[in-house]
C-alpha cells in the first residue's frame, strides 16, 4: 500500500478533479460518508439517540466533518457541530455542507473565544464519540491558542475520539508533532495513508487506522510513480513462492554467518537459526575457533566451522582465506552478530567486504568497522543489506542518534542511495530503504522485541531470504515484517516484559503459515491478526 505526503495527496487531489472530472465535492461527500460509516459499525450497526460531538476546523477536513454531522443527524444521532471558524470564513465545498447542515435543522455552536469552552466541555461529558474534524493535511506547524485549547479538551475528556483524515495537530508527513495533537481512538484515512500515519508518534496518535476509497481513480494513483509503502500481509504473501514438491535444501540457498567473539557466540546462534527458520537450505556459521563446539552445541541444524583467532577469542586476520574459501559454496553473508568492535577485527572485515562477490548482509560489529572507514560504503560494487539501530546509523554517518529519529525516513533513502545498498533502519516502525529510491514502511513489532539478540534473528532472516533468491530489497523488507510480527504474536501470547530473542525463532513458523495460508485479512498498524 502506498504511503503519501500531504502535497503527493493534494496533487492527487486536484488530479482526480481536473483530469478526471471528480468533482471535489463528491470526494467531500465520499469520505464524509465513509467517516460515518466507520462510526456505525463503531455503534454496532445504530447511531439512534447516539451523542456525536463534531469539531470542524475551516478547511476541507471540516468539510469532511459536517458531511459526517448531516448523514449522522438524517440517522437519529444526536450531533453537535463545534464550529472553530466563523461561518462567513467557510468557503467552497466545506460552506456548501455548513448551509446544508443548518438548512436540515442541524446545530452549530461557534468556539470562537475563551468562553465558548465551557459548553463544549460540558457537552464532552454527555458524549458517546468525538469526531476530530479540526485539521487535516493542510495544517502546518502548532496548534497554538484556542485551537490548541480545544484539542487539550478533547483529549482530557476520555471519550472515544475518531479522527477524519489524521489526528489534528500532527505533521502528515513526519508524524511528528509540534503541539498538542488528539490522541485519536482511530483514524479513518482517505485514498492512500499519509507518511504521519505510519511513523511514529503519529502512527499510535492515529489509534486504528482505517484507510477507504473515496472513489479517486486507481489509475490516477499508479501514474504518480510514488516511492513509499506499509509493508501489508498482502504484499508480503506476494513475495512468498510456493515450494516446489520436488525441491531440495540446495534450492533454497547456503548462508555463511560470520561472527562471534569470546563471550558473544549467542549472536551467531540466534543469526544462524533465523536464517533456518526463514527457510534457508543450508547455514554454516564460522566463529573464532575456541567457540566452535560451543555454538555447535548450541544449533543442532547449523554446520560450524572454527576460524583463526587473537588471544582473547577474537577474530584474526588469518582468517580471511578461510571465510573466502567458506564464500565459495555459499549464496549470502551474513557478518557481524557479536563480532567485537577489537581493532584486528575491524581490519578483517574492511578487508574482506570488497572481496566478496555474494549478497551480505553486515550488522552490528561489521557496521561499527564500516563506521571507522568508509570507502567500501562509497566506493565498491555490492549487493548489500545493513541493518543498523538509530545508534549505528548515527555513527555510519557521524550525526546523532536524535538526528538520526528526527529524520528516519530521509536519513535510511539518502544513505541508502549515497551507498547504493539497502538500507534497514531499525526501531518503532522500520524503515525499508532501497539504492533505486523506493523505501517501505514496517508497521509489525513491538517494545517487547528491544531485547538482546532481536537484531541477530532479524539478521538471519534477511540472509535466510535472501539464500532462497528473492531480491535484496524485497528479502530485507519482507524479513523486517516477518521479524515483527512474530515479535507481535509473540507478545500476544506471552506478553512484551518477558519476550527474549529466541522467542522471535519459534513464532517466525506460525508468521508463514498465516502468510501462506492466505486467509488473513489485509491489516494496517497491528502486524498480522492473530
Ligand atoms: N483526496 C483526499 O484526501 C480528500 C481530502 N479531503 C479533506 O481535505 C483535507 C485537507 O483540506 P485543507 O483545506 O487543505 O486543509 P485542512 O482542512 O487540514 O485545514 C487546514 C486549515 O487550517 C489552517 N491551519 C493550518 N495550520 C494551522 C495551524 N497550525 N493553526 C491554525 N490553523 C491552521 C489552514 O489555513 C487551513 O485553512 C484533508 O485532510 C481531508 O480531510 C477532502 O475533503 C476530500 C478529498
Ligand atoms: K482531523
Amino acid at each position: 500500500m502506498y504511503v503519501v505526503t500531504a502535497a503527493e495527496m493534494a496533487e492527487i487531489d486536484r488530479m482526480a478533479s481536473r483530469d478526471y472530472f471528480v468533482p471535489s465535492i463528491v470526494l467531500m461527500e465520499n469520505a464524509g460518508l465513509r467517516v460515518t460509516e466507520s462510526i456505525r459499525r463503531y455503534f454496532g450497526g445504530r447511531v439512534a439517540g447516539k451523542r456525536v460531538l463534531i469539531f470542524a476546523g475551516k478547511g476541507n477536513n471540516g468539510g469532511d466533518g459536517l458531511v459526517v454531522a448531516r448523514h449522522l443527524h438524517n440517522e437519529g444521532a444526536e450531533v453537535k457541530v463545534f464550529l472553530l471558524a466563523r461561518p462567513e470564513d467557510l468557503r467552497g465545498d466545506p460552506r456548501t455542507n455548513l448551509e446544508i447542515y443548518q438548512k436540515m435543522g442541524g446545530k452549530i455552536f461557534p468556539i470562537l473565544e475563551q468562553s465558548h469552552l465551557q459548553r463544549a466541555d460540558i457537552s464532552l461529558l454527555y458524549a458517546d464519540l468525538v469526531v476530530d474534524a479540526i485539521f487535516g493535511t493542510g495544517f502546518k506547524g502548532a496548534a497554538l491558542g484556542l485551537t490548541g485549547e480545544v484539542i487539550k479538551l478533547i483529549n482530557n475528556a476520555g471519550k472515544p475520539i475518531v479522527a477524519v483524515d489524521l489526528p489534528s495537530g500532527l505533521d502528515a508527513d513526519t508524524g511528528q508533532v509540534h503541539g498538542p495533537c488528539i490522541k485519536a481512538t482511530w483514524t479513518v484515512t482517505f485514498a492512500l495513508p499519509k507518511r504521519g500515519l505510519v511513523l511514529e508518534p503519529g502512527a499510535t496518535l492515529a489509534g486504528e487506522l482505517e484507510v477507504v476509497d473515496i472513489g479517486i481513480p486507481r489509475r490516477l494513483i499508479e501514474s504518480r510513480n510514488l516511492r513509499l509503502r506499509l509493508l501489508t500481509p498482502a504484499w508480503c504473501r506476494e513475495q512468498l513462492k510456493p515450494r516446489d514438491p520436488s525441491s531440495h535444501k540446495g534450492n533454497f540457498g547456503h548462508v555463511l554467518v560470520v561472527g562471534g567473539s569470546q563471550g558473544m557466540v549467542g549472536a551467531v546462534a540466534l543469526a544462524a537459526l533465523g536464517a533456518l527458520r526463514a527457510g534457508a537450505g543450508l547455514v554454516t556459521a564460522a566463529v573464532p575457533r575456541s567457540l566452535q563446539d560451543v555454538l555447535a552445541a548450541k544449533t543442532t541444524e547449523v554446520m560450524t566451522r572454527g576460524l583463526p583467532e587473537m588471544p582473547g577469542g577474537v577474530l584474526s586476520r588469518e582468517a580471511l582465506p578461510y571465510i573466502l574459501e567458506l564464500l565459495e559454496k555459499c549464496t549470502v553473508l551474513a557478518i557481524g552478530p557479536g563480532l567485537s568492535r577489537d581493532k584486528t577485527t575491524v581490519s578483517l572485515v574492511l578487508e574482506l567486504l570488497p572481496q566478496v562477490r555474494c549478497p551480505v548482509v553486515i550488522d552490528a560489529d561489521a557496521l561499527n568497522a564500516l563506521a571507522e572507514d568508509r570507502k567500501y560504503l562509497r566506493e565498491a560494487e555490492k549487493e548489500a543489506v545493513l541493518t543498523p539501530h538509530p545508534g549505528e546509523m548515527a555513527r555510519l554517518i557521524e550525526t546523532t542518534t536524535a538526528q538520526v529519529q528526527a529524520d528516519r525516513l530521509g536519513v535510511a533513502t539518502r544513505a541508502a542511495q549515497d551507498w547504493r545498498v539497502t538500507v534497514v533502519l531499525k526501531g518503532a516502525r522500520t524503515i525499508i530503504a532501497s539504492p533505486s529510491g523506493e523505501a517501505f514502511i514496517n508497521p509489525t513489532g513491538n517494545p517487547g522485541m528491544a531485547t538482546a539478540g532481536s537484531g541477530d534473528v532479524l539478521t538471519g532472516v534477511v540472509a535466510g531470504l535472501i539464500a532462497q533468491g528473492l531480491p535484496v530489497p524485497v528479502a530485507a523488507a519482507l524479513g523486517a515484517y516477518i521479524h515483527g510480527a512474530a515479535g507481535d504474536y509473540a507478545a500476544r501470547t506471552q506478553g512484551q516484559q518477558g519476550l527474549v530473542a529466541g522467542d522471535l525463532l519459534n513464532y517466525l513458523p506460525r508468521v508463514f503459515r498465516k502468510l501462506e495460508a492466505r486467509t488473513e485479512k489485509t491489516c494496517l498498524g497491528k502486524g498480522l491478526p492473530l
